[in-house]
């Protein structure tokens, strides 16, 4: 059988070229598209050579219909408003939608679930093994501590990051509010900044730092009176996000239309 055809939006992004690079490296996929945004210098030009390499016969397009139409899967790490169009067009070639793209608002979810309708599409916040494992650790250790015990997600990222809370700070706090039997809406604090308040039991709270060039640190905190329990991811390489991506398009080849997420793609 041929190996499934891959196309990366955002190419040129720092999660597009990690993406190509795992691609590339890999002997169960091809790379057969990558889409840019019409303003980019990389428009027309070979994906290697743009990329400071050797050629290799992949032209960067910034026509989705034609790129995504050959296409097996897209791996899709841009911005919210992008990542719904190419739901769609990845919705009508029967191609996995594989969405790391974070900062989604109810908006683009739903438009999301429409094109699941017709293929399948995974999406996660986070894509590496060690952010899915500590999911499922938040979720059982939340349900274990009564809610005595204040809970904080914090989360440090380099200072090109646009979106906060992480889309990985929101999985961890979600999983800790399902281990409370709540769902995240129903326990989430507002930011705080000036005269808060004192805190309101049971919440569940966040923090960002963002600079320099962090790739991505998140803290589950549990906090009591006289103890704390600390719960900590620290990536180091983007490319823990990208193997994760790569194995969910591969994952997704033989499912049907629908929602999936990486504990699915991991069987968590
Ligand atoms: N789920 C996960 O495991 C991870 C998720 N992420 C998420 O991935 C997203 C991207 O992150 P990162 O790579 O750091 O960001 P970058 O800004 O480096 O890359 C995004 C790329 O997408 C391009 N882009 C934006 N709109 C379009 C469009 N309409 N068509 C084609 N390309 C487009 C941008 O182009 P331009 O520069 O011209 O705007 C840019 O090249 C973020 O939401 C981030 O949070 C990141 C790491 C891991
Ligand atoms: O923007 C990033 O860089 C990252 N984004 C994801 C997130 O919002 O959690 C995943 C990772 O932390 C890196």
């Amino acid at each position: 059988m041929e190996k499934p055809g891959i196309v990366i939006t955002g190419a040129s992004g720092r999660m597009g070229q990690m993406l190509v690079r795992t691609v590339m490296e890999s002997d169960q996929a091809r790379l057969v598209g990558a889409i840019e945004r019409q303003v980019s210098p990389w428009i027309g030009r070979d994906l290697g050579e743009a990329m400071g390499g050797a050629a290799i016969g992949v032209t960067v397009t910034d026509d989705p219909i034609e790129a995504i139409a050959k296409a097996q899967a897209v791996i899709d790490f841009t911005s919210p408003a992008a990542t719904v169009g190419f739901a769609e067009l990845a919705a009508q070639a029967r191609a996995v939608h594989v969405i790391g793209t974070t900062g989604l608002e109810p908006e683009h979810l739903a438009k999301i679930k429409a094109a699941a309708r017709h293929a399948p599409i995974v999406r996660a916040g986070n894509m590496s093994l060690g952010v899915n494992l500590l999911v499922g650790l938040t979720r059982k250790v939340a349900a274990a501590l009564g809610d005595d015990w204040d809970v904080e997600v914090v989360e440090a990222h380099h200072n090109r990051k646009v979106d906060a809370p992480s889309g990985t700070a929101l999985m961890l706090g979600e999983a800790a509010a399902e281990g409370r039997g709540h769902s995240l809406d129903d326990l989430r604090t507002p930011a705080r900044e000036g005269i808060t308040g004192a805190r309101e039991k049971g919440t569940i709270g966040f923090s960002a730092i963002r600079g320099g060039d962090i790739v991505g640190e998140h803290d589950v905190m549990f906090a009591s009176a006289g103890e704390r329990l600390i719960l900590r991811h620290v990536a180091t390489d983007r490319a823990i996000f990208a193997r994760g991506a790569l194995r969910a398009a591969l994952w997704g080849q033989d499912k049907g239309p629908g929602e999936y997420d990486m504990a699915d793609v991991l069987g968590l």
